[in-house]
């Protein structure tokens, strides 16, 4: 085969000479999108394709638990800003302008650094889902979508909401690709009222779906909803039915341990988020020591990329586990090997993925990070994936069994590139106008 006809196929590949916990080993992916086979040396196969690692890492494939994937057309637009300053005289206005055109190159531009820096998988909430799905559909990766309500309090609004959000779960659901999966988003305790809060966890419960909100991101918002309603927020949501097993809440900063108890009880997955939590200035870091020992599942996420300013689960690893040791004077905390596992197996587990290792029977989700300075020596794969590795280091990628980056080439990446960057433009400027 030449190096072009490896790209988007789903056929049986052998991968040579990885370095894959500390050993070096062959995986085999049997070529209906799943790992057949990992060992020393696997004989019997029937690969079309043949991949020599070189001694690469091979890693699963990067989950990323929280994000707003077009919002990559608003990257470095507004920085240096608070919270809800930024929110509303920036990015919310700005939004109003977007079509279904922007979203989808939006989209595609965050499926393209996704698929650069070695994420397989994302939990995404925005608007115009639609738009998103074609994006993924197309780019090979795999994603939760789900459109965001805010009804602001309005009652008219959320009717209006709950029907985009049926037809959005509709019609991601027409795509038939068990890639590109629907959820519901209500935005966040502050963006949405009781009844759109407790009409969003029915029917994700009706439609057996995940459920992905904003959670305790500030300190404000944990103030003005005691003072709206006598409750913090975790109890309000619960109070509104929203914090079940397929909860997925984004943030969590602002927790006390009635908090995470109720959290653990509950079964919900508590995202971190440090870039965008430190960038925004919230103050407090995700309580990991505490909600690891109460059994809640944490994952990991980048956020959008107008807070963070990038989709890199590899920065996010090193600063979920930096920013840990630091806000809790204990460098003990989050080990390099619990990183990995919060921005892989844990995302795999609240999204129902049988993905986030690499073990036959599992899904064929997997990156290699090629040899490069950073991985030299080799003392340790969890060590130089968290703390040493950027995303760009990453040089495969494969989802569902399909090559979707090789040597760092994606075919189609530089029209993308283009045509988003067309985009943003002219969304900003006719923002300006109005
Ligand atoms: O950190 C954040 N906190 C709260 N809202 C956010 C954050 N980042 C983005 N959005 C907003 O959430 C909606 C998408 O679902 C968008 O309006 C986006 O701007
Ligand atoms: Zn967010």
């Amino acid at each position: 085969m030449t190096d072009t006809d490896i790209f988007g196929k789903q056929v049986p590949i052998l991968i040579r000479n990885v370095s894959l916990n500390g050993k070096i080993q062959e995986i085999y992916l049997d070529g209906t999108g799943m790992i057949g086979a990992v060992g020393e040396k696997i004989t019997d196969h029937d690969a079309e394709f043949i991949i020599d690692g070189d001694g690469a890492t091979a890693l699963p494939g990067m989950i990323n638990m929280h994000t707003h994937s077009p919002m990559g057309l608003l990257r470095g637009y507004a920085d240096d800003m608070q919270l809800f300053e930024w929110l509303s005289t920036k990015i919310w206005p700005t939004e109003a302008h977007l079509t279904e055109d922007d979203i989808y190159w939006g989209a595609k531009l965050a499926c393209l650094e996704m698929i650069r820096t070695g994420t397989t998988t994302f939990n995404d909430m925005y608007f115009k889902m639609e738009s998103v799905g074609r994006a993924v559909d197309e780019a090979g990766i795999r994603a939760c979508l789900s459109y965001c309500m805010i009804d602001g309090g309005d009652h008219a609004k959320f009717e209006s909401e709950a029907r985009i959000m049926e037809s959005t779960v509709k019609n991601i659901r027409s795509l038939h690709n068990p890639r590109v999966m629907p959820g519901v988003s209500p935005h966040a305790v502050y963006t949405v009222s009781e009844e759109g809060l407790a009409w969003c966890a029915e029917y994700a419960k009706k439609e057996q779906i995940p459920l992905h909100v904003h959670l305790s991101e500030t300190e404000q918002e944990v103030a003005d909803c005691v003072a709206a309603h006598g409750m913090r927020p975790p109890a309000w949501l619960d109070h509104c039915g929203v914090l079940f097993e397929q909860c997925i809440a984004a943030h969590c900063c602002w927790l006390d341990a009635g908090d995470i108890t109720l959290l653990a009880k509950r079964g919900v997955t508590a995202v971190h988020n440090p870039i965008s939590n430190m960038k925004l200035a919230g103050n407090r870091a995700l309580p990991y020591p505490e909600m690891k020992t109460a059994g809640v599942n944490v994952a990991l996420g980048t956020d959008g990329a107008s807070s963070n300013n990038a989709l890199d689960m590899f920065s996010e690893m090193k600063t979920a586990a930096i920013l840990q040791k630091f806000f809790w004077n204990d460098p003990t905390v989050m080990p390099a090997a619990d990183a990995l596992k919060i921005a892989s197996q844990n995302g795999a587990k609240a999204l129902g993925l049988n993905a986030g290792v690499i073990a036959p029977g599992r899904l064929a989700d997997l990156i290699l990070i090629g040899r490069n300075p950073l991985n030299v020596p080799f003392f340790s794969t969890d060590s130089n994936a968290v703390y040493a590795t950027s995303g760009l280091a990453v040089s495969t990628t494969i989802c569902d069994g399909v090559i979707l980056m090789h040597d760092g080439v994606i075919p189609g990446a530089e029209e993308i590139m283009n045509k988003a960057g067309d985009v943003a433009s002219d969304l900003v400027r006719r923002a300006a106008q109005a």
